[in-house]
């Protein structure tokens, strides 16, 4: 068995390997069009890359990015001309590969263990995310940084100007990025440690209208930025591009993280281009930042639709009751109060009809408690039948309902209350087993609250019980003809 399973998974191992490699040599690629100074981005996607493959494949994205560390650092070596022969430059690439891979590696081992614990809200994940990049990514500039002086890749003077660009760079890129390569490399890999789509609602493919109007709102933003800071040469003016918070907070909450994420994306790499293309390196470290809050911030929003889905589904729990879809008895208190009082001031009849069903506890002891659940959806859908949609129909607890009818009289609701019992009787529990309940009827009087309009529909209820059951009975003691 293991004989025949071990070269698939080593070949799936290998083609996982494989498409590491291309993709992150990809990524840096794109990178190096976006460099403004030696060795700093206006934005590093690689590092995304790098935090996400840890993330989703664990240890066995190590090997491949160490690879990718030692290709990157050879051609740099020719690129800069830097005094290193093939060997030193191969030392270079495996110090660097460590510095780089080592934060990003505690980093993303830090937020999947938060995420596994489940004890974080999804605002609070989001918070641990955007502090953890920031260390992690600091981490690795840090250590990146000492790398390439101890390997003569940088002098030891260039520290101060390199790594504030450096980090925010990193930063940048693990903040956008991160999360659309786990999304990607968790469905490429059957063996993923971490699943994005169990943190966030599940995420549409296709976006909501008006994304297109959304994505020019932000081409003319940063377009008007450059074009501005292109013919002042003010730094005041690069800081317009904090403007961007807007539109992407109007993506962030009306759109799914993922067409969020690809929004994000579209402005980092226009505001890298732009500012390669407007030559504005001077100011390149205002647009960083501004990156940076701009994506700290639609991260936040991801949170918005997530929370949404969640309110709506407390409400319905607070507000349906689970087994039968009918109003829960907190809900129906609260309708009922309101019901009351709009009756009491334009003097219009009320109703209340309190029903209970017949010697239930022999059901569910005879047939088993999910027969007794059938039973209960059963007379919830026949009486729901028989009811006006103005009508609000409640379960007040174990086999006891309520229906609350306004405009109705007295002898409206007994009449509903019959018609109820006559459609129950002909439901059966199993066969030659109807279903029975006893009904009784109130109608609202002048000064009566809700509760005693409930108690004397209940009293009706028992007198009801009393009297044999299955029948209908009033609050005056009048069984329904
Ligand atoms: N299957 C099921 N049973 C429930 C549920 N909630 C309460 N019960 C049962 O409903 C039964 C109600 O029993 P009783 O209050 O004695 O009422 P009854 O047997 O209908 O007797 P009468 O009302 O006097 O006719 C109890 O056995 C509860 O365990 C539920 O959600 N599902």
């Amino acid at each position: 068995m293991s004989a025949d399973t071990s070269p698939v998974s080593i070949t799936q191992k290998i083609s996982h390997a494989l498409m590491f490699i291309l993709l992150w040599l990809g990524v840096w690629s794109i990178a190096q069009l976006m460099e403004y100074t030696a060795h700093a981005s206006v934005w590093f996607p690689a590092s995304g890359l790098t935090y996400a493959a840890l993330l989703v494949a664990g240890t066995a994205a190590i090997v491949p990015i160490l690879f990718c560390a030692v290709v990157v650092t050879v051609i740099t070596c020719m690129q800069y001309n830097l005094p290193l022969d093939f060997a030193q430059s191969i030392q270079a690439g495996l110090f660097f590969g460590c510095a780089h891979i080592i934060p990003y590696w505690l980093g993303s081992q830090v937020f999947l263990w938060a995420a596994r614990s489940e004890r974080l809200s999804i605002p609070g994940l989001i918070i641990m995310y955007i502090i953890n990049t920031g260390v992690a990514s600091l981490g690795t500039t840090l250590l990146v940084i000492y790398s390439l002086i101890i390997s003569n890749m940088m002098q030891p003077e260039e520290f101060e100007q390199t790594w504030l660009a450096f980090w925010i760079g990193d930063y940048a890129g693990l903040l956008i990025l991160a999360p659309i390569f786990a999304a990607v490399l968790s469905n490429k890999l059957a063996d993923s440690r971490f699943d994005l789509k169990r943190h966030l609602s599940p995420n549409q493919t296709q976006p909501n209208s008006f994304f297109l109007t959304k994505l020019l709102v932000v081409t003319l933003l940063v377009l008007f930025t450059v074009t501005l800071n292109r013919f002042t040469q003010q730094p005041e003016s690069a800081f317009v591009i904090f403007l961007l918070v807007i539109p992407h907070m109007w993506i962030a909450c009306t759109e799914s993280a993922l067409f969020n994420m690809l929004s994000l994306t579209y402005s980092c790499m226009m505001i890298a281009l732009c500012t390669n293309l407007f030559g504005l390196n001077e100011f390149v470290l205002i647009y960083q930042f501004g990156i940076i809050v701009i994506a700290a911030n639609a991260l936040f929003g991801i949170a918005v639709p997530a929370l949404m889905a969640d309110n709506e589904k407390l409400q319905a729990i607070i507000t349906i009751d689970a087994l039968t879809q009918t109003a829960s008895r907190q809900h129906f208190m609260q309708q009922a109060e309101r019901a009351v009082n709009r009756s009491l001031k334009d003097s219009d009849p009320l109703c209340l009809i309190v029903f209970d069903m017949d010697n239930f506890k022999k059901i569910n002891d005879t047939f088993g408690h999910s027969v007794g659940d059938k039973a209960l959806q059963r007379v919830c859908k026949v009486a729901q039948l028989s009811l006006r949609p103005t009508d609000l129909l409640g379960r007040f607890g174990g086999d006891e309902f309520v229906a609350l009818l306004p405009d109705s009289t007295i002898v409206d609701a007994q009449q509903v209350a019959q018609r109820i019992l006559y459609s129950v009787n002909k439901a059966e529990v199993a066969p030659g087993q109807p279903i029975q309940c006893s009904f009784g009827v109130a109608q609202l009087k002048r000064n009566q609250n809700f509760t005693e309009l409930f108690n004397a529909a209940d009293s009706a209820l028992y007198k009801a019980k009393q009297r044999g059951r299955n029948t209908v009975v009033s609050e005056h003691g009048i069984n329904a003809a």
